[in-house]
């Protein structure tokens, strides 16, 4: 299969190069920018100096449809919104990482990332995707929508209770941190070395966008109250760590807890529950694609503690986004994504 990727200089776009470079089914074929056109990617990536040798070519949704069977936008939220119609329309199957397609409601996009929403029809044809979470397979669409980094780290860790409704409603609060890498490639002020270096700071607090997203599954999953959802930038490179809080309704024991994560996720490849009382660490899925869940239950206030963690550019983005497209095009789920952390 011939892939094509817009937004190949980013961070994204670069996790989508290590991936699909040895993919067994998938080709890079074409890389897209918005503003390198001509320069090979080894001139804005040396890291890939005689690995990929590829040029950077011009956004052009007729010719892209020609070149490629499948096209990754890595781009940033709100170009896609006129880009995969484009592409769509072109012939092209569009995997989309930005959160431009994740929102079904149109005012919940324009609220929360205060901006045109896409036009309601691609919207509706876009089907959302954390593979674990599907009820229907994804085979024979033509549009992915590509959860993003926090939500798929929360929303792994809530399933299991939130699907089992057992969680007490109103009851649910998630601590996130991010490693800087979750923000891209753009220099902004927060993001320099001087402002990261020994600090963590909280940011967006009751207003980041991924808040409609988690809440949006959480209802499918049988959830239906907000939740309160705070961020904190880590001075690290990668990786999501979502501490989720939540009381439970019935009266059940720590073991019984674990037994209800441990066989929701046990043939998920990608889902690994710890052992009970032990408690995963970002490091240990840095990029890889896999989510580590531990599981604690205090019987004293009958709330559950749920630890999970991510690579943000791997299962938060690119990683999820070819296990998306694996299953896209009937693949195995794991093709190409038998990475196994970086430790230490
Ligand atoms: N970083 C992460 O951990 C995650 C990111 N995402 C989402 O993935 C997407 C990509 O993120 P990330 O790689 O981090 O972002 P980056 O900022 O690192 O890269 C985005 C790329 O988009 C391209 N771009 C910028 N403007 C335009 C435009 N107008 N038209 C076409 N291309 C454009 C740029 O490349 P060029 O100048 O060459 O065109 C740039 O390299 C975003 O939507 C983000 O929200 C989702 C989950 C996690
Ligand atoms: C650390 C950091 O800044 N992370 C970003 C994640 C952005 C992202 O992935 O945005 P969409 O998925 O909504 O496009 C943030 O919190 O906004």
């Amino acid at each position: 299969m011939r892939v094509g990727i817009v937004g190949a200089t980013g961070y994204g776009g670069a996790e989508l190069l290590r991936i699909l470079h040895t993919h067994p089914y998938f080709e890079i074929t074409a890389l897209y920018t918005s503003s390198q056109q001509g320069r090979n990617i080894h001139e804005h990536y040396p890291h890939l100096t005689g690995i990929i040798p590829l040029t950077l070519e011009e956004i052009n949704p007729i010719k892209m449809a020609k070149d490629t069977d499948v096209v990754f936008l890595a781009v940033p939220t709100g170009v896609a919104s006129q880009l995969a119609p484009e592409l769509l329309s072109a012939g092209c199957m569009v995997i989309d990482l930005t959160g431009d397609f994740r929102l079904k409601n149109t005012e919940d996009y324009e609220f929360w990332y205060k901006r045109e929403a896409a036009p309601k029809e691609w919207i509706q044809k876009a089907v959302y995707s954390i593979p674990e979470l599907n009820n229907a397979s994804i085979k024979g669409s033509q549009f992915i929508s590509n959860p993003g980094c926090y939500p798929t780290a929360t929303l792994l860790g809530l399933a299991p209770l939130a699907k089992a409704k057992m969680l007490k409603e109103g009851s649910v609060i998630i601590d996130a941190k991010s490693g800087v890498s979750g923000a891209g490639q753009t220099v902004s002020l927060g993001n320099i070395y001087s402002e990261l270096n020994e600090n963590f700071k909280i940011y967006k607090v009751n207003q980041h966008q991924h808040i409609p997203e988690i809440e949006q599954m959480l209802k499918e999953l049988g959830y239906v109250s907000p939740v309160t959802f705070q961020t904190h930038l880590v001075p690290m490179t990668r990786g999501i760590m979502t501490t989720i809080y939540g009381s439970v309704e019935e009266k059940i024991t720590e073991d019984e807890l674990w037994k209800l994560y441990y066989e929701f996720y046990i043939d998920k490849p990608f889902v690994r529950v710890r052992e009970m009382g032990v408690f995963p660490a970002t490091k240990e899925v840095a990029a890889s694609n896999y989510c580590d869940i531990g599981i604690s239950f205090d019987e004293r206030t009958g709330r559950a503690t749920i630890v999970s963690v991510i690579d943000n550019l791997m299962k938060g983005a690119a990683g999820q986004a070819v296990q998306n497209a694996n299953l896209l095009f009937g693949f195995e789920e794991t093709a190409g994504l038998h990475f196994s952390p970086i430790y230490p």
